[in-house]
């Protein structure tokens, strides 16, 4: 049975009346989303607007307080029943649900073998899919080795192989670089003519514009329109984000002030990938690095933030040695970090916001009464959408985590910030006032690193480095053109 949508396509996916409530948080609010088969529809919607939640009840991975979802005119199966689930959708999120610890091949047939496995079979069978979907990976190969990229292709296939045409892709850009991107969408618009559907999600707008042909957005729960891409201009797009007419302005800061006097100070840093690099950051100063996923950038500030030893050279605090490999050290030395994977160098899930935001200072901070008070403030200040400072961060949506991460790095008011991807998975709106937080940073006398693939978060920065397989090979003042910068992180200047 092929179920027709309002004007005459046929429907892959619909749900409606949707409602799921958290306690007193009301997740969804009655919406409704209907996926004409074929298509790439995009949903998009700022920081806790329920996107996440209706993955979840569309993946019947939970059941909604009320409201229905059917496939192709079907109703869905009933929760329990995973297999049939399989067959009908498959999200890949941005963490991988694969098992780490296994095999390609295993993973690809998980809980789907018979009761006696044939080891040859299963790779043979796994080697055959792999090629038919394309994916360069070995079937042996451990899924902990593979790159994000090679991981999200696997779980396609597997999804294409249970028989799913409707596959939803949760934030999958957030960690890839640009040609991993770029192959990612090529990938898609080969799947999508041969019929498949996808459900889109990502807080890139431009990303919207060049993959998807419908977007939905939600804010606050509820849903609030439904449109062709093409017919839909990029303001009205963000205004519908957020409710609020007018552009954004990411700050630029070129009328920051800025002094002579280092404050951090890197010499000769050789490390895992990187090797003899030697700058300054002065007071006032955001200095961005740029590179592609194995250029050596993130190593390097998880080196100047002690998460990694160097294997020679110094990091500096004006002008004070900082142990290297010791987190503890640098951050008693007056380094800040955002980390580049909040999940697990970032936040305790079950601490409250106020507890995570004051972490770096909890030894000062031993009244209660002064904790929560320091979790309203990380609330109001980074625009954290939460029930109130004594929520568990694992309740939040995954920007609104990121912008507590960012709250604990500045918590103890740092001299140096080193900040890795800071506005991962943060919405268009809240991405201005975290890139803004920075800016005041610098203008405060402070000192930045900011460590990113996004060309908004570089806009912000005095000066960006360009690394090339550990080495620094280009150095762009501000005022950079888009192209000659992604040209130097592709190492074609
Ligand atoms: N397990 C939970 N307990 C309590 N509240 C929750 C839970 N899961 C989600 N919420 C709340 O429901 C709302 C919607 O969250 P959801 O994760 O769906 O947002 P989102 O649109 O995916 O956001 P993001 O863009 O940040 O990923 C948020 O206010 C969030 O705090």
């Amino acid at each position: 049975m092929t179920a027709l949508d309002g004007v005459g396509a046929p429907t892959a996916v619909e749900a409606t009346g949707v409602t799921v409530r958290f306690g007193r948080t009301v997740a969804l609010d009655d919406v409704h989303i209907s996926v004409a088969a074929g298509d790439t529809h995009a949903l998009v919607g700022r920081n806790g607007a329920g996107k996440s939640t209706l993955v979840s009840v569309l993946t019947g991975m939970r059941a909604p307080d009320a409201g229905e979802v059917r496939f192709g005119g079907v109703d869905a199966p009933g929760l329990a029943d995973r297999a049939a689930w399989r067959e009908k959708v498959a999200c890949v999120y941005q963490k991988s649900t694969a098992v780490p610890e296994l095999s390609v091949a295993e993973n690809l047939f998980l809980n789907r073998q018979g009761r006696l496995i044939s080891w040859s079979r299963l790779r043979r069978q796994a080697a055959e899919l792999l090629e038919q979907y394309e994916v360069a990976v070995h079937p042996e190969a451990r899924v902990a080795d593979l790159t994000v990229e090679q991981r999200q292709l696997v779980e396609i296939a597997r999804a294409l192989s249970a028989g799913a045409r409707f596959i939803i892709l949760d934030e999958p850009t957030a960690q890839l670089d640009g040609p991993a991107i770029e192959r990612l969408f090529d990938r898609m618009r080969s799947l999508q003519a041969d019929g498949v559907t996808f459900l889109f999600i990502s807080h890139h707008l431009q990303e919207i514009y060049e993959v998807c042909q419908t977007v939905t957005v939600y804010r606050d729960a509820k849903h609030i329109l439904t449109a062709p891409v093409a017919g839909l201009s990029k303001p009205d797009l963000i205004e519908a984000m957020t409710g609020e007419a007018g552009g954004l302005g990411v700050p630029d800061g070129a009328d920051r002030p800025r002094s002579s006097v280092p404050v951090l100070t890197v010499d000769g840093l050789s490390g895992d990938g990187f090797e003899d690099l030697s700058f300054t950051v002065a007071a006032g100063e955001v200095v961005g690095l740029a590179g592609s996923a194995s250029s050596g950038k993130h190593e390097l500030a998880e080196t100047v933030y002690g998460l990694r030893a160097p294997s020679g050279g110094t990091v500096s605090v004006h002008g004070s040695h900082v142990r290297g490999g010791d987190v503890p050290a640098a951050l008693r030395a007056g380094i800040g970090c955002v980390p580049r994977d909040r999940h697990h160098q970032g936040l305790v899930a079950d601490l409250s916001i106020a507890e995570n935001a004051s972490m770096t200072v909890l030894s000062t901070l031993v009244r209660k009464s002064a904790l929560r008070s320091s979790g309203r403030t990380a609330i109001a200040e980074y625009d954290i959408k939460a029930a109130g400072p004594d929520q568990p961060v694992s309740d939040l949506s995954g920007g609104n985590q990121q912008k507590v991460v960012m709250a604990r790095a500045l918590a103890a008011d740092p001299a140096v910030l080193v900040l890795i991807n800071p506005t991962a998975g943060v919405d268009v709106k809240s991405k201005e006032s975290l890139l803004g937080v920075v800016d005041a940073q610098a203008r405060a006398g402070k000192a930045a690193l900011v460590v990113s693939d996004e060309l908004d978060d570089l806009r912000v920065c005095d000066r960006v480095l360009v690394l090339f397989h550990g080495r620094v090979v280009a150095e762009f003042d501000r005022g950079w053109r888009d192209g000659e910068l992604i040209a130097a992180i592709e190492g074609m200047s």
